[in-house]
């Protein structure tokens, strides 16, 4: 562990030991559109284990944000079972913070008083929750903007606030939806770099949703990915690659060849979904994946 974290002072890295046990258990979640009953997903089991890093890739509209959803507490699943440490979930929770890609900053509150937002609503005092908004946002580099409004930061900087508010309140779990989708490359690297720091000092359980495979594997311990919808399990694939995770490591035979197998996964699902909008859109006929079919096109 770093130094940073053994100047963690008590209170912020709180998340206790074994805690943010994350289980998804046969959920089916049931949507009607238009008057039709649709299944965004269907009997899907996901596990996080308390402090790891788990990631969920899928073609759009397999029910990533639904799966989140549930997790948050925003969302009831129609049949199964969703648990934290083993209690079920019956609406959103201080135990749990959640990060969007849109930023959800408060405008017209500083970034510190952004930070401090979730503490103050639970009643802690200004000097408490003002030490801990200020180590939470030197852990992510922000510390010399504490007295910046939002508007006045770039969107890395906008992200890393809201997951520092995200975790202001000691949550035992992070839950991330796309949360660097609107960042350029750059940024993201090293949001990536400073989301996996984070991670490791405060110990958390972490459920990240992307669309974009090499973060899925630079960032996590195991990646689920789900069928087409209504989505399910297709393939929980660990990642076995040593941490501290480099740049460099992307270059290795190892990255690449789950790289490979990733984008084979996914690719059978995208096309397999947009062989079912196409249907579904009207064209009719006979969508053939295969040669000459619909995949061929893309
Ligand atoms: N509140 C809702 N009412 C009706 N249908 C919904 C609702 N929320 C989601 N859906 C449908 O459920 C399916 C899954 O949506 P969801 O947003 O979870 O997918 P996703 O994998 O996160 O998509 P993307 O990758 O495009 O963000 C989609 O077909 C969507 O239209």
């Amino acid at each position: 562990m770093s130094t940073l974290a053994a100047s963690l002072p008590p209170g912020v890295a709180d998340t206790a030991p074994g805690r943010g046990h994350i289980e998804i258990d046969d959920v089916t979640v049931r949507f009607t559109q238009n008057g039709a009953a649709l299944d965004a997903v269907r009997g899907i089991s996901i596990d996080v284990k308390p402090g790891e890093f788990v990631s969920v890739v899928g073609p759009s509209g397999c029910g990533k944000s639904t799966l989140l959803n549930i997790v948050a507490g925003f969302l009831k699943p129609s049949a199964g079972r969703a648990t934290v440490d083993g209690a079920p979930i019956r609406g959103p929770g201080a135990d749990r913070g959640v990060v969007f890609q849109q930023y959800s900053l408060f405008p017209w509150l500083k970034v510190r008083e952004n930070v401090e937002f979730g503490l103050r609503m639970q009643g802690m005092a200004p000097a408490a929750r003002c030490a801990r908004a200020r180590t939470l946002l030197g852990l992510a580099g922000l510390l010399a903007f504490e007295n910046h409004y939002p508007e006045q930061l770039s969107g890395g900087m906008k992200q890393r606030v809201g997951i520092v508010r995200a975790l202001a309140t000691g949550p035992q779990v992070l839950l991330m939806d796309e949360p660097f989708g609107a960042l350029d490359a750059q940024t993201r690297v090293v949001m990536q770099e400073i989301l996996t720091n984070m991670w490791q000092q405060l110990k958390l359980s972490v459920l990240f949703i992307t669309h974009d495979i090499e973060e899925s594997i630079f960032l996590s311990d195991k990646v689920y990915v789900m069928t087409a919808r209504p989505g399910r399990v297709k393939a929980e694939i660990p990642i076995p690659l040593p941490r501290p995770r480099t740049a460099e490591m992307s270059n290795s035979p190892e990255f690449i060849a789950i790289l490979q197998r990733l984008r084979a996964l996914i690719r059978e699902e995208s096309l397999a979904a947009m062989g079912g909008e196409l249907r579904d859109g009207g064209l009719g006929g006979d969508w053939h994946l295969g040669k000459g079919g619909v995949g061929e096109a893309l």
